[in-house]
């Protein structure tokens, strides 16, 4: 593995997105839904930066099943998640990569009657998105490598990495 992202450059960046929200809504009453798992950590990070009224929830996507790079069917769960209707809704996610669990989330949500919907990813995979929609914040462009760490997992593995790191083909294939 290497690391992509250091622990620092996470931080500041964090910092600097949180400061966009904040531009963005004001004091304005904001709800932010992190999609679990991969948010977990962003998110813990984000919410503690933000200072208008603030109700925090989650929901849960999970595809990727099989192997690191194949997307499977993706299962939304939004029972956990606060009522939205009437309220702005912040979405954060870890990564857009395909943009097929925030395009399906998206449209999840709008069906809950929220004011507004907005997305936050810390990292965006420019070569392999699939959908025309684009998150509002993003934290960082990154090249076409799987990556963990931050939240990000390969097999449930690395979430709790403070820095970003992209797996070598070999680590990948001997988890496989
Ligand atoms: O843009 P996409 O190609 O749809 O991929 C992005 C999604 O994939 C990962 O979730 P995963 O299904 O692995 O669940 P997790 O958050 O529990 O790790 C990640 O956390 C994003 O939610
Ligand atoms: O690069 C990735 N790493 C971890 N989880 C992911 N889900 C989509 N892309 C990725």
């Amino acid at each position: 593995m290497h690391t992509l992202i250091e622990t620092n450059q996470l931080a500041l960046r964090v910092t600097e997105l949180a400061e966009e929200v904040r531009e963005a809504y004001g004091d304005e009453p904001l709800t932010v839904l992190g999609v679990m798992t991969g948010s977990l950590v962003l998110m813990a990070d984000l919410i503690r930066q933000l200072d208008m009224p603030l109700r925090v929830g989650v929901m849960q996507a999970r595809s990727y099943r099989g192997t690191a790079t194949t997307a499977g069917d993706l299962a939304l769960n939004l029972e956990m998640m606060p009522q939205v209707a009437g309220q702005n809704v912040l979405i954060v996610d870890d990564i857009f990569d395909t943009g097929h669990t925030l395009e399906n989330v998206l449209a999840g949500i709008r069906q809950q009657s929220p004011i507004s919907v907005r997305s936050l990813v810390l990292l965006s995979k420019s070569e392999r998105h699939e959908v025309a929609i684009r998150p509002d914040f993003i934290g960082f462009h990154i090249p076409n490598e799987f990556v963990v760490g931050y939240g990000l997992d390969y097999q449930d593995h690395y979430r709790n990495l403070p820095f970003v790191a992209a797996l070598e083909d070999h680590e990948i294939a001997s988890h496989a």
